[in-house]
């Protein structure tokens, strides 16, 4: 006969040996899938990965920036800039555009992840396909903003403030005045460096009912894996990065974008040179070698860009 708690204590039993193995898995990282073991074993051989560490960047992607301002002299030194960073979080290339650029520069990280800025450098979180995004850059830098000291911006210009007069107000002034000339080409085309290192991710649209309006998950910082859908996605931002350019960047000002390769390169190629006069694409050696991310560069913005040419023809 078998004790009266018997059955107890075989449940016990049964519930310690389960726990207990689940803790040996987590321990031995078998409860991980093998991508993510993929990716933890990567990113603690990777070189660049550590040298961040060192050098207290937010993330290794600085040292692909480093690598394409070595190459296209993006920051200058001597020189006062407005540097526009698409997509920052979590600012590594922020981190480079402030150590790289004059004292004086001011910079600005706009993201669709709410994310503290690297000091020295300001943010806006929005997301850069609304029009609105447009405007709160151009006000940012037009209006010297500090977002860093008060949250001016929301303060003064709020949601439905409506400021476009003042550029209208701007271009009426006489023309053939070189000052009046250099104010309003400097307050409608206020950014001189545009950098974009955006990218989608792909939404869990699966096992879960998304009860919110605001799509939370509609900005991702992974590939979904599945190659056509990833270039598309990164060709939406490509484009609306370079409608930034087009509407905001100086002529003569720079501009470089991350771009998941695939079949409309070339498409968007062509777009890049109705609106620069160089176009180039590089991969930086710390862009992982199986990685389909490449940068095309932009400089030397030409003046009077049609948009409506760059988009149809
Ligand atoms: C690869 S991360 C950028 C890393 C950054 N350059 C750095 O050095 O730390 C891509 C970023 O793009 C942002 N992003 C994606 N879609 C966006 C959108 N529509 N508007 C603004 N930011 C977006 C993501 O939230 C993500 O933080």
């Amino acid at each position: 006969m078998f004790p009266l708690g018997y059955p107890l204590l075989v449940s016990r039993a049964i519930f310690r040996g389960v726990l207990l193995r689940r803790c040996v898995r987590l321990q031995s990282g078998k409860s991980r899938s093998s991508s993510q073991n993929k990716w933890l074993d990567r990113q603690s051989n990777d070189h660049y990965t550590k040298e961040a560490k060192l050098q207290d960047f937010k993330s290794r992607a600085a040292f692909k920036l480093i690598e394409i301002d070595d190459k296209f002299q993006l920051f200058k030194r001597n020189q006062h800039q407005s540097i526009l960073d698409l997509g920052f979080a979590p600012g590594a290339w922020s981190q480079v555009a402030r150590m790289r650029s004059n004292e004086n520069s001011v910079i600005l990280g706009v993201d669709i992840l709410a994310c503290k800025p690297p000091k020295g450098v300001n943010s806006i979180q929005a997301n850069i396909l609304s029009k609105k995004t447009q405007e709160y850059i151009r006000w940012f830098f037009r209006d010297n903003f500090n977002l860093n000291r008060v949250d001016t911006l929301d303060k003064v210009k709020g949601f439905l403030h409506d400021d476009d007069n003042n550029i209208t107000n701007n271009n009426s002034q006489d023309a053939t005045s070189p000052e009046n000339f250099e104010n309003t080409v400097r307050s409608r085309y206020p950014v001189d460096v545009i950098v974009s290192d955006m990218y989608d991710i792909s939404s869990p649209n699966t096992g879960y009912w998304n009860n919110l309006t605001n799509m939370p998950y509609y900005r991702l910082a992974n590939t979904t894996g599945i190659k056509i859908k990833d270039h598309e996605q990164s060709i939406d931002l490509c484009d609306a990065a370079l409608v930034t350019a087009i509407d905001l960047l100086k002529p003569g000002g720079a501009f470089v974008c991350k771009i998941y390769t695939g079949k409309s390169d070339a498409d968007f190629k062509r777009r890049l040179r109705h609106v620069f006069n160089k176009v180039a694409s590089f991969k930086p050696l710390a862009s992982r070698q199986e990685s389909k991310e490449t940068y095309f560069v932009g400089l030397q913005k030409k003046a009077n860009v049609d948009k409506l040419k760059v988009f149809t023809e």
